[in-house]
Parts: C-alpha cells; sequence; structure tokens
C-alpha cells in the first residue's frame, strides 16, 4: 500500500504518525553508498538510471522513511545550460568557467529537460513505477543558492562576487535570475512528469541575504518557481540553513512547507504567526551524541510539531560519520512517539 502521510502533512494536515525523512539520506554514512562511489563519481552515477534508484531506494528499506529523496545533486541541470561543472572530493561543485559578465549570461542555453537530462527521468520513473511505496522528493537549488556557485565558480564564505553583481549590476543580476527561474520551472516540471509527488526547493545559501534584499532579489523569482510547482497540484517545501531572520519573509513565498534548520524552533515558528506546515528541525550534530540525548530532543520536536502539518527531518544533511542504526531506530522512535500523542 502507498505511504502518503508526508504529502498529507505537507498540506497541513493531521497524520497518523509523523512522517520522517533526512536530508542527505543518500550519502557517505552509508556502505552500501561509500562501496558505489569507489567505482563512480556522483555526476557518473546520476547517468546510471538504475544505479540511481537502487541508491534512492536504500534508505527507505534500510530506515523506513516517510520518502525518497531522488539522489543528484542541485548543480544537475547546469552542464546541460553551458556550464563546465564538476564535484571536487571534500569541497563540493566547482565551476571552471565562472558566470560573470553580460556574455557570460547571454551565452547560457535553454534547458530541455526530457533530452537533456533523460537519465533522471528514467531514474524516476524506474522508482516511482517499480520501487516505491513513499513519495518521491524530486528537488531543485534556488535561483541565489545556484547562482552562487555559477558566480564564485565554488562554495563560498560570504558570497561577495555573488552580492557584487546583484548590487551593483540588478539589471544583470535579474537576467540571470529569469534564466535560472526558467530552467528550474523546466526542470522541476519534468520531473513531477516523470513521477516526483513532492518538490523541495534549496535556498541553503540564501539566508546570506537580509529580509529586504530577499525580498526585493529573490522572493519574485521564488515565488514564480512556486506557482509554477503548486499548479501541477505538487506541494513544495522551501528550506535553507541560517534563515530564521527570513523565516516571516519566506512564509509569504507561497509554499506549503517551512523548511527549519535547528536554529528556530518549531514553537518560535508558530508564535511568530507562521500556519503552514513545518519541517525539521533535529540538530545533525546530535545524532553524534548518545541515544538519550537523541531521543529526548527529538521526542521533544515530535511533541512540538503534534502530528499536524509536521515533517520531521534533520536542520541539514546526515554528516558522513553518522551510524546508519541511529538513522534506523530515530525514525523508528519518530513513529512510535508520534502515534502516542
Ligand atoms: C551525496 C552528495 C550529493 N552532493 C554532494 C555529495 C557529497 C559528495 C559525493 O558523494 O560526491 C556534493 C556536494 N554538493 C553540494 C555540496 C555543498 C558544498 C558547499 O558547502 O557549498 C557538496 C559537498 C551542493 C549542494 N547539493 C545539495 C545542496 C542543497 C542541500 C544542502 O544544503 O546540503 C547543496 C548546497 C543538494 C543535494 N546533493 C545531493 C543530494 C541527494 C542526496 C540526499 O539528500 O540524500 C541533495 C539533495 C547529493
Amino acid at each position: 500500500m502507498f505511504n502518503d502521510t508526508l504529502i498529507r502533512a505537507a498540506r497541513g494536515e493531521k497524520t497518523e504518525h509523523t512522517p520522517v525523512w533526512f536530508m542527505r539520506q543518500v550519502g557517505r554514512s552509508q556502505p552500501e553508498y561509500n562501496k558505489v562511489k569507489e567505482k563512480y563519481s556522483l555526476i557518473e552515477i546520476t547517468k546510471q538510471p538504475e544505479l540511481t534508484a537502487y541508491l534512492t531506494a536504500t534508505p527507505v528499506d534500510n530506515y523506513n522513511v516517510d520518502a525518497a529523496v531522488l539522489y543528484k545533486d542541485i548543480i544537475t541541470p547546469l552542464a546541460p545550460i553551458g556550464i563546465d561543472v564538476e564535484i571536487k572530493a571534500g569541497v563540493g561543485p566547482v565551476i571552471h568557467n565562472p558566470v560573470r559578465t553580460e556574455q557570460d549570461v547571454e551565452k547560457l542555453g535553454e534547458l530541455d529537460p526530457f533530452k537533456d537530462l533523460d537519465y533522471v527521468y528514467k531514474a524516476i520513473q524506474i522508482l516511482t513505477q517499480e520501487k516505491l511505496n513513499v513519495p518521491l522528493i524530486g528537488f531543485c537549488g534556488a535561483p541565489f543558492t545556484v547562482a552562487s556557485y555559477m558566480i564564485e565558480g565554488g562554495p563560498s564564505k560570504n558570497y561577495h562576487r555573488t552580492k557584487t553583481m546583484m548590487y551593483s549590476n540588478p539589471k544583470l543580476w535579474f537576467k540571470l535570475m529569469d534564466k535560472l527561474v526558467e530552467t528550474s520551472i523546466a526542470y522541476l516540471t519534468a520531473q513531477i512528469k516523470a513521477g516526483a509527488s513532492v518538490i523541495q526547493i534549496f535556498d541553503s545559501w540564501g539566508g546570506a541575504l537580509n529580509e529586504a534584499d530577499y525580498n526585493f532579489y529573490l522572493a519574485p523569482g521564488m515565488k514564480k518557481i512556486i506557482n509554477a510547482v503548486k499548479a501541477q497540484n505538487v506541494p513544495v517545501i522551501v528550506f535553507g540553513i541560517g534563515a530564521s531572520h527570513l523565516a516571516a519573509e519566506w512564509d509569504k513565498l507561497g509554499s506549503d512547507v517551512l523548511g527549519l534548520d535547528w536554529r528556530m524552533s518549531i514553537t518560535q515558528a508558530r508564535e511568530l504567526g507562521i500556519t503552514k506546515a513545518l519541517q525539521g528541525n533535529l540538530d545533525p550534530a546530535l545524532l553524534l551524541s548518545d541515544w538519550s540525548v537523541i531521543e529526548e530532543r527529538a521526542k521533544k520536536i515530535v511533541e512540538e510539531g503534534n502530528r499536524t502539518g509536521h515533517i520531521f527531518n534533520l536542520g541539514h544533511g546526515v554528516f558522513p560519520e553518522v551510524d546508519p542504526d541511529v538513522l534506523k531506530r530515530l525514525t523508528e522512535l519518530v513513529h512510535t512517539h508520534s502515534k502516542g500523542l
């Protein structure tokens, strides 16, 4: 039987148990993943639909989580539009032709998702037609987060080149935003057509901006992407790290769910007047503590969420050092404890 608990929670409903998934549930904490990584890089894996589907389904089988998240990266749609990108071990995405001038932006191509990324959609089809009995979460990076890699050329601490383009050449900035909004909509629409039934937009680094700047430079593009997904009757989660100061602004973007990191509690978000579904928000570092500490903190979050419009997750991705048995035990704890509420 199909377990749609996470979709109902995303729509704000009361559910029989609190649904759980973990950001980076496919990744270096898993022996199965590490074995595959000895042979192939992330980009090589994503080009093999059977292998991608196998890795994506593994945490559902091993931990009993309520959703799968497609194994790929936020940079996956960039190569087809002309970005020379690799994922460097221990670093992250590195871009060899950063986008910094008007010419660079104009050179960016158009994404034809089913043609350019057919392997992504094949993996989704294998998963949703054959393998999964839980929703598949499709995703993209938000325009600011993706633009930060494109402009900086890789991971950044202060995003100074990105902010320089934004503040000093808003015309060029909005041209780039239009391009990324259009690419994201095409990309997400194709993921939904292939079978994804929930979408998460990762604005991981959006918290680098203050509320007024986010509102002016980013919110219009985010609203367009969110509206395009919602028009396809699929719930949308917006998530960022260190973005508590933007919670009230992000609440107005129109997503179904707000993903919280560990800095703001569910109770604090409710006190701010946020009524939509919430996702989160155990500090991922806690998973390296004693089980008694994890148990106490997780139960508190489950109680705050009260099995109503709440999706349990970490405040950011699983660290590679985490014991997979802890994720299994935690999923079980959230399920049982929430049933008792
Ligand atoms: C497992 C993995 C991924 N990407 C990278 C890794 C680790 C390295 C590897 O195994 O090759 C490099 C990889 N890719 C990226 C980074 C971050 C680099 C940085 O600090 O800027 C790294 C190490 C960029 C990236 N990539 C992603 C984000 C948004 C979420 C977040 O904030 O973590 C971001 C910012 C999304 C992402 N990336 C991935 C997934 C699917 C797996 C899952 O969640 O279970 C997802 C959802 C897959």
